[in-house]
């Protein structure tokens, strides 16, 4: 059986594109790790399958895999790519589209200039993900590690983040810290783990360590969280530009209640199909 697939990326975050519209694909957890290593498969940091609505009012339903084979429920990168993926295929013909995702209902803009703008919905403070104790400042959490006292702001986009500030992003301690804290006991679901260097109220720089996933070059959940936490900390204004390693992405978050919303670019990498 051949499975057909478009290579995407969206700031270098890597994604295996499966139209599952017109094909009938389930891979276990195994093969999707096989399939993402970079040097016995095809290499991604996540799996995107397209799917058929699960509700009417939606064009499609978004499933999300990361690298480990782990199914989680939002992909900011990933969701800009989805919305390219399916204008390229042909399986819509619109410029707004709605997804159904295991967070929810999502709307996605493909805009004139080939960005894509993502409605991410609200941020949530107190999901199930993150059962932690309100600390000190709101959104703000303290988590303990090996004689260190680490301040991190917390909050989930669909999926679970914890963001601390760091003064020099080059010498962040992402590999270090990344893995302790993404498996930490307080964040019993995991969590992705967010370096942010604040330049300026509109401006920062960020490394996120993906669960599921290691540092990838650009987390669009992770932006937003980031643009969250450092608003709520009254460090960062409503507009905020991230950059990350793969490139910048636009984050604008009018405050509580409102929706966060992701700009940025979404691109087609190539097609491949591979035996089963
Ligand atoms: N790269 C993503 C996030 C992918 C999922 C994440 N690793 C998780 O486990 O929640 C993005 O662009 O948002």
């Amino acid at each position: 059986m051949q499975i057909h697939f478009s290579k995407m990326q969206g700031l270098g975050n890597d994604f295996m594109v499966i139209d599952n519209v017109t094909q009938n694909v389930f891979f276990s957890k195994d093969k999707i790790k096989q399939l993402a290593d970079r040097n016995f498969g095809i290499g991604f940091d996540q799996l995107l399958l397209v799917e058929p609505p699960y509700d009417p009012d939606q064009d499609f339903h978004y499933r999300i895999f990361n690298a480990d084979g782990t199914e989680v429920s939002q992909c900011g990168n990933g969701a800009r790519c989805f919305a390219r993926f399916v204008r390229n295929k042909g399986l819509i013909n619109k410029n707004k589209i709605v997804v159904g995702t295991r967070a929810g209902r999502m709307v996605l803009y493909l805009e004139r200039d080939g960005q894509v703008t993502v409605n991410m919905g609200k941020p949530q403070f107190e999901p199930a993900q993150i059962p932690l104790k309100a600390n000190k400042e709101e959104a703000t959490y303290i988590v303990r590690e090996d004689e260190h006292t680490i301040f991190c702001g917390a909050v989930s986009l669909g999926n679970p983040h914890c963001v601390m500030e760091v003064e020099d992003i080059e010498q962040a301690a992402v590999e270090t810290l990344g893995p302790l804290l993404v498996k930490h006991e307080r964040f019993p679901e995991g969590v992705n783990v967010g370096f942010m260097q604040i330049l300026s109220p509109s401006h920062i720089k960020l490394r996120v360590y993906e669960r599921g996933s290691g540092e990838t070059l650009a987390c669009g959940s992770g932006a937003c969280a980031a643009a969250v936490i450092g608003q709520l900390w009254g460090k960062l204004e409503s507009e905020v530009r991230v950059d990350l390693p793969g490139g910048t992405l636009t984050i604008r978050w009018q405050g509580r209640d409102r929706v966060v919303k992701m700009t940025g670019p979404a691109e087609h990498v190539f097609d491949g199909s591979i035996s089963l």
